[in-house]
């Protein structure tokens, strides 16, 4: 199977080239391959992928607030004209999006036929992606997920760790709650759906739920250290753009495929010693 995947160097990326090793692999990413531009339609026909993960975005969210129509370019935009190869080739299109496209103010899981109402401009941007892919008439699932860690590329995980290992205490907003999410956990649910006939929408993330701050304190706790994580408002933390308040994807078409992943907690665990093993080897 030919497979084109965008955001190819991406913490996503990594874990699907992983993933997909066996396979005939085409990676897009920049500099090359910039979804801003007008020749990404072209250039996605031209490589007559079977299949298209569509994982390249701009995700810098409180970027995204400063300059929002960069944002739109490349996640909607660009989103749009890869959904329209891809309905020209006959490719299926698998697109990975965000659950910051809910507004935070439900206090109960997020179901796929949930009405998106983003609060910042990246989510806007990423929904505007997923109206594309929509409107295109590809053979398309759009895959829902949130809070992303793996080994390549920046996380909330990667940045507690360090931060763990230099300061004495950390203050970490306790008034947002989402799911935790390995990359390694989704990369095996998008191989499970690439091929096959499912289409709309899938959510997909870790078991379970939590606040940023009650992440960071499992982060702390699995790294063995005995740390203060103080709990601060959004507010206190004084980030530009807007983020929900409770952003937790119901995966009850997930378990109806029988695809449910591992509890949070156990994925961030294997997570935290693993990459520990990792600098104990190459300190
Ligand atoms: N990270 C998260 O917590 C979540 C992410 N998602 C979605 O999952 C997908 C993968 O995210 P993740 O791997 O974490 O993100 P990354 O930022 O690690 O990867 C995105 C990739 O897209 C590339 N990219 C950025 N701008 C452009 C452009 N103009 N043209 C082409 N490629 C570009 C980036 O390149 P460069 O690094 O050089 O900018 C990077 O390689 C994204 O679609 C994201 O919206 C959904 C929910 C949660
Ligand atoms: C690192 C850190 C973050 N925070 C807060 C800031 C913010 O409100 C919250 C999350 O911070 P981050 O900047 O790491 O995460 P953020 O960029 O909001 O993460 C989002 O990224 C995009 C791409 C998505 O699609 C979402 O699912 C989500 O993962 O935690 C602290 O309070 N203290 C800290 O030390």
């Amino acid at each position: 199977m030919r497979i084109l995947m965008t955001g190819a160097n991406g913490q996503l990326g990594c874990e699907l080239r992983r993933v997909f090793a066996s396979e005939t692999l085409i990676l897009k990413d920049l500099p090359e391959f910039d979804l801003s531009g007008l020749r990404i339609e072209e250039d996605v026909v031209g490589a007559r992928p079977d299949l298209i993960i569509h994982a390249g975005a701009y995700t810098d969210v409180d970027g995204a607030e400063r300059e929002p129509e960069r944002a739109m370019a490349i996640n909607a935009s660009g989103t749009a004209q890869v959904a329209r190869a891809a309905a020209r080739v006959g490719a299926r299109l698998l697109y990975i999006s965000t659950d910051y496209v809910f507004p935070g103010t439900q206090r109960h899981p997020y179901s796929e036929a949930d009405a998106p109402a983003p609060v910042n401009a990246y989510g806007l941007s990423k929904w505007r992606g997923e109206q594309a892919v929509a409107e295109s008439g590809a053979d398309a699932l759009i895959v829902r997920t949130a809070w992303l860690y793996g080994a390549m590329g920046k996380n909330f995980v990667k940045s507690i760790m360090r931060a763990a290992l230099t300061q004495p205490s950390l203050r970490v907003v306790d008034d947002q709650r989402g799911s935790p999410t390995s990359v390694e956990d989704l990369a095996s649910v998008i191989k499970a759906t690439a091929t096959g006939s499912m289409q709309g929408i899938l959510h997909v993330t870790n078991r379970g739920d939590c606040t940023w701050c009650e992440f960071a304190r499992a982060i702390v706790e699995a790294m063995n250290l005995d740390i203060s994580v103080l709990p601060i408002s959004t507010t206190e933390a004084g980030r530009l753009a807007p983020r929900p308040a409770y952003s937790v994807l119901g995966q009850q078409r997930l378990a109806r495929l029988d695809l449910a992943p591992r509890d949070w907690r156990e994925a961030l665990n294997q997570f935290v010693k693993a990459e520990q093993a990792l600098v104990t080897v190459h300190p």
